[in-house]
C-alpha cells in the first residue's frame, strides 16, 4: 500500500498534495491588522478563490490527488471522537490567550454548538466580538483592548500549507512557528496526522513535532534527494531548530545524512529559502540573484553527522559547488529570477517568481505575473504552467508556498 506520506525529492512526480482554499480568514481584517498578521494587502475573495481553483485544477488535470486541510482537519476530529475534539478545541483556545475564564467558556459553548467542519471553519476564519451574546467583565477583561474587534483572530495564511508542516520521506516536521500569527496553524496537522483514518497508525514518522520553543517552517524546508534536505537560515527558521531537526534525522531511519543550511536574508519578502532559491529539475534551480553576494557567493554549512553525537559542520561559501558535491552532478544550472535584471529580478521575487512548484522533473507550476521569470524557464528546457495569481500573491507566496506535498514518485 502507497505510504500516507513519502517525499524523497522537491521534484518527483507529485501524486497527492494538500491545499486549503482560501475562505473568509483572508478578508476578515483591516489594513492595521495587516502587518501583524503577515499580509500586505486584503485579497477580494471571489477571485482569490476562482484563483485557486484554478491551481488545484492545473494539479488534478495533471494527475495529482487535491486534499483539503480544512476537510481532513474536520474528519481527523471526528474520527477521533468527543476527547479528541475537546482537547482540540482546550488546545486551540489556550493558544488563543483564553485558558480558562469566563471568555474561554463562552467561546468554548460557542464552537461546541456547531459541527465539526462549521467549528473548524470558524476557528480558521477569526470570531468577532459581536458574534457572540457576551461581554466581558472583571478585571481580566478590563485590562484587555476593548476596541479590538476579535475574540480569535481569523488565520489567513492558512492557504501557505507549505509552511506548518513539511514532509520529509516517510515522515514529516510539525512546525514550532515564528510569528504569533501563524502559531496556530500546526494545530491542525498535528490532529490531522494522529487522528485522521488516512494517517493514524500507517507508521508516519514524526521527526520534530510543535512543541518546541526554536522555530522553523516549511518554506525553509527543501527535500533535495533522499538522503540531503536543503534548509534556510532565515526570518523564520533558527540555526537551533535546524541543529535539533539534524540530531532527530541523523539517529532514526528517516534516510536523511546531510543538511545544507543556507543563510538568507532575514527580511518579510525573502521570509524562507523557497522565496528565493529552489528546485526545479535534477540539475536545475531558481535562484533570486539578490541573495548572491560577491561573485555569486552565500554562506552555506553542510551538516553530517560528527562524532560523540556532536553534528559536523562544513562552511563554505560557493553553493553551486556545494549543490555539485551533495548530488553528485557535474553540472548544475543555477536560473536567475527575472534573468538577473535588479529591477525584474526585485519585482518578480516579491511576487513569488523564485517560488516555483516543481510536479515532475522539469516540470513547474508558476503564477503567470512573472513573465519574464517564466520565459528564461522556458529557455532552459523547462515545461511550465502558468496559474492567476493577482489575489493570492498579495499574500507573499506562491504556488510552493500553497502546497504541502504528501506523496511524490521518487526519482
Ligand atoms: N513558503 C512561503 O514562503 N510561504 C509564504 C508565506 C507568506 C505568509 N504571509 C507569511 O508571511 O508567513
Amino acid at each position: 500500500m502507497t505510504k500516507p506520506i513519502h517525499v524523497t525529492s522537491e521534484i518527483g512526480k507529485l501524486k497527492t498534495v494538500l491545499l486549503k482554499r482560501p475562505d473568509v480568514e483572508v478578508e476578515n481584517f483591516t489594513p492595521d491588522m495587516m502587518p501583524r498578521l503577515l499580509f500586505d494587502d486584503i485579497p477580494y475573495l471571489p477571485t482569490a478563490q476562482k484563483e485557486h481553483d484554478y491551481f488545484a485544477d492545473t494539479l488534478r488535470d495533471n494527475g495529482v490527488e487535491v486534499l483539503y486541510l480544512e476537510k481532513l482537519a474536520a474528519e481527523a476530529l471526528d474520527a477521533g471522537g468527543d476527547e479528541v475534539k475537546n482537547t482540540f478545541l482546550e488546545t486551540m483556545l489556550a493558544e488563543s490567550g483564553y485558558a480558562a475564564g469566563v471568555t474561554h467558556d463562552a467561546l468554548k459553548e460557542y464552537l461546541s454548538a456547531m459541527t465539526t467542519q462549521d467549528m473548524v471553519n470558524k476557528i480558521m476564519g477569526g470570531i468577532r466580538k459581536n458574534e457572540l451574546d457576551f461581554v466581558p467583565r472583571g478585571l481580566v477583561s478590563a485590562a484587555e483592548e476593548e476596541d479590538y474587534e476579535f475574540f480569535m483572530d481569523p488565520m489567513p495564511n492558512l492557504y501557505f500549507t507549505r509552511d506548518p508542516a513539511a514532509s520529509i520521506g516517510d515522515g514529516l516536521s510539525i512546525n514550532h512557528m515564528t510569528f504569533p500569527a501563524r502559531q496556530r496553524e500546526s494545530l491542525f496537522m498535528e490532529n490531522i496526522i494522529k487522528y485522521h483514518p488516512r494517517f493514524a497508525d500507517q507508521g508516519v514518522q514524526v521527526w520534530r513535532d510543535r512543541n518546541h520553543t526554536t522555530r522553523i517552517e516549511g518554506g525553509d524546508e527543501l527535500v533535495l534527494s533522499d538522503s540531503v534536505l536543503a534548509i534556510g537560515v532565515s526570518q523564520r527558521t533558527s540555526a537551533d531548530a535546524i541543529e535539533d531537526i539534524a540530531h532527530n534525522l541523523f539517529s532514526s531511519n528517516s534516510g536523511y545524512e546531510k543538511i545544507i543550511a543556507i543563510r538568507i536574508p532575514h527580511n518579510h519578502a525573502m521570509m524562507h529559502l523557497d522565496t528565493v532559491f529552489t528546485m526545479i529539475n535534477k540539475d536545475q534551480f531558481t535562484v533570486h540573484p539578490g541573495i548572491l553576494g560577491e561573485g555569486g557567493h552565500i554562506d552555506t554549512w553542510t551538516i553530517t553527522q560528527g562524532n560523540d553525537g556532536e553534528l559536523s559542520l562544513d562552511h563554505r561559501t560557493d553553493l553551486k559547488q556545494v549543490l555539485k558535491d551533495a548530488l553528485h552532478l557535474d553540472d548544475l544550472d543555477l536560473i536567475p529570477t527575472g534573468n538577473g535584471d535588479p529591477i525584474i529580478a526585485g519585482r518578480e521575487q516579491w511576487n513569488d517568481g523564485s517560488n516555483t512548484l516543481a510536479i515532475a522533473p522539469g516540470v513547474v507550476v508558476t503564477y503567470n505575473r512573472n513573465y519574464v521569470s517564466n520565459e528564461l524557464l522556458r529557455q532552459h528546457g523547462l515545461k511550465v504552467l502558468e496559474v492567476l495569481s493577482s489575489e493570492l500573491s498579495r499574500g507573499r507566496g506562491g504556488p510552493r508556498c500553497m502546497s504541502m506535498p504528501l506523496v511524490r514518485e521518487d526519482l
